[in-house]
């Protein structure tokens, strides 16, 4: 048994280590500094109450990006001081978010222990490397990020810290290997558990999905499939489940090696960074030879995102959402129950709106951020939520689950071609024509403007605001500028009630809201960690049957004209294209 001690050390606050959408997430060179992680850490401890941390059992990886290594055995070394009785580490400090939410929901350790909670080391889908980014987040008993009420507690105590605790003489631990090692400290024992990083998810994801199927569906000859991890930590989960689990040919997964600086690339899965994938699925400019897989996905750093493909086709995660919505119940064991409600983000498109209406679901629009969808899921009021960002998930976890997505897609493949005896594969494009034809399509598009001047970005959403002041003004401006568009019915900027906790959050976004249901969305990103990245989202609701087959970009060029020249995004920004369309 080895013996350690507690050190007290002393520090002194940094600025700016206010958590964001989806906690600090800074430039690595800005958290190498020396105590900047620590005092994080340590004021996470605090606002956590000695009440919560002593004994508790944390959880403690992330998406394996560059400094997660030194970073896990800071917080393993400070949790011991601080009172902790267990830590657990997925091996080689890998765990993606939802395996994470999943580990705290249900892993019972050999001891019978449950964890209380986790940090979880990620910057999800920024890129990583010296000169990149690094993150981290901490979730709560129920699986979820960490409420803006502790939050801003964390942030209250990092600007007023003046010391931390550690147990500098504990041996580093050898998070290569499985296994638990016990130490002992002042106040008695402290356990360190490294296990494999992807049983308990695959066993989480066998409880909701029918394998047998997909199985079916993966060895059909009529059916290709290809998964790009973009050298994320989604790699440690695909090979057990797609390929171990499923049969699919390992030639089918595309940078499943995670990697600390995710090979250079930027792990986000969009049709602009996840550009291997995409020429693969026959979507890029230069194609790859060969006949495109009927299915292509993508993850993000810390796979809780996910991008849909058909064979040259793009699912938009609008759409997607809506789909997996009006299929759960057939299509996937979990769901067979019935759903308790559905929920999107405010700037997802109204496409899931279409679905919850007609299947009589009860509905919810919340501001962007996981977070909001845990409140109503613990009350038992939504199964199936989504976000325009890549996000798509359920009940089963309290984050966004990437591999779940796909899951979700290859059971609603696998039930559409059931008992087909005919040669006719039924694609993924097959079902979202099918889900348009029988709802109306969503045209939608996002333009976003990265690493903008922090105050043009702001002029530029004051004077959103300030028009909003007058109606006639907007219908005005905009007829000078489309005469075939029409008149903004409502605008304002976004502001939800929490239905369950009564807690109001405002400034969510500015919107237009058009009389044929159109909308034009403006909002600030709540996740870059340089400058200002504005986001503009664009949405046309076309319910005739004829005219749903058309170009994207055709359909929503009047209202990207009218977006563009009403922000006055130009003048604002200096920018004449934006960084990403997706
Ligand atoms: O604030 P943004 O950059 O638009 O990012 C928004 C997204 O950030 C993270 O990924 C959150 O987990 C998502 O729930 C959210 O949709
Ligand atoms: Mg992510």
């Amino acid at each position: 048994m080895v013996l350690f001690n507690v050190s007290r050390k002393d520090t002194t606050p940094f600025d700016g280590q206010k958590p964001g959408t989806s906690g600090l997430r800074k430039k690595v060179k800005v958290f190498i500094q020396p105590n900047y992680l620590e005092n994080f850490v340590q004021a996470s401890f605090n606002a956590l109450t000695a009440e919560k941390v002593r004994g508790a059992t944390l959880v403690v990886s992330g998406d394996g990006r560059y400094y997660s290594k030194e970073a896990i055995q800071i917080i393993t070394k400070m949790s011991a001081a601080n009172g902790v009785r267990r830590v657990w580490i997925g091996q080689n400090g890998l765990l993606s978010t939802p395996a994470v939410s999943g580990v705290i929901r249900e892993r019972i350790g050999p001891d019978g222990s449950k964890a209380t909670g986790a940090f979880i080391l990620t910057a999800s889908h920024n890129p990583g490397g010296p000169n990149e980014d690094f993150g981290i987040k901490y979730n709560m008993e129920n699986g979820g990020p960490a409420p803006e009420g502790i939050t801003n507690k964390i942030y209250e105590y990092t600007t007023t810290i003046k010391e931390y605790f550690i147990a500098e003489d504990l041996p580093d631990v050898d998070i290569a290997t499985t296994g638990v090692t016990n130490f002992t400290g002042p106040e008695g024992p402290f356990d360190v558990e490294v296990f494999d990083s992807a049983s308990d998810y695959v066993k989480l994801m066998k409880s909701i999905f029918d394998f047998e199927s997909l199985r079916k569906l993966l060895s059909s000859p009529k059916f290709t499939f290809c998964y790009d991890a973009l050298h994320g930590v989604g790699g440690a989960y695909a090979k057990r489940i797609f390929v171990d689990e499923l049969g699919a040919q390992e030639s089918s997964l595309l940078n499943c090696t995670p990697k600390e600086d995710f090979g250079g690339g930027h792990p986000d899965p969009n049709l602009t960074y996840a550009k291997e994938l995409v020429a693969r699925m026959g979507l890029g400019k230069s194609e790859s030879k060969g006949e495109p897989p009927e299915f292509g996905a993508a993850a993000d750093g810390d796979a809780d995102r996910n991008m849909i493909l058909g064979k040259r086709f793009f699912v938009t995660p609008s759409d997607s959402v809506a789909i997996i919505a009006a299929n759960a119940v057939e299509a996937i064991p979990y769901f067979s129950g019935g759903l308790k409600g559905v929920a999107r983000s405010m700037p997802t498109s109204a496409a899931l709106d279409v679905v919850a209406k007609s299947l009589n679901l009860k509905f919810f629009e919340v501001p962007t951020g996981w977070k909001f969808f845990g409140n109503l899921m613990d009350a038992g009021l939504c199964s199936v939520c989504g976000e325009e960002s890549f996000g798509t998930g359920s009940d089963h976890i309290r984050e966004k689950d990437g591999i779940w997505a796909v899951l979700a897609w290859l059971s609603i493949l696998a039930y559409k071609n059931k008992d087909k005896t005919e040669d006719k594969f039924v694609t993924v494009e097959d079902i979202v024509r099918q889900h348009w034809a029988a709802y109306g399509r969503h045209y939608y598009t996002r333009y976003d403007y990265e690493n903008v001047d922090a105050g043009a970005a702001k002029e530029l959403m004051s004077y959103l605001v300030k028009l909003q002041s007058s109606l006639s003004e907007v219908n005005q401006i905009i007829k000078g500028i489309r005469s075939d568009v029409s008149n903004v019915a409502h605008a304002d900027e976004f502001e939800y009630k929490d239905s369950v906790d009564g807690s109001i959050s405002s400034h969510q976004g500015i919107r237009y809201l058009f009389e044929d249901g159109s909308r034009l969305i403006f909002r600030l990103s709540g996740t870059g960690s340089e400058g200002a990245t504005i986001r503009l989202y664009i949405e046309q609701y076309e319910k005739d049957p004829s005219k749903i087959g058309r170009l994207s970009q055709d359909a929503l060029a009047p209202l990207v004209e009218v977006a563009l020249k009403l922000s006055k995004m130009q003048e604002f920004t200096g920018r004449s294209a934006p960084t990403v369309i997706t």
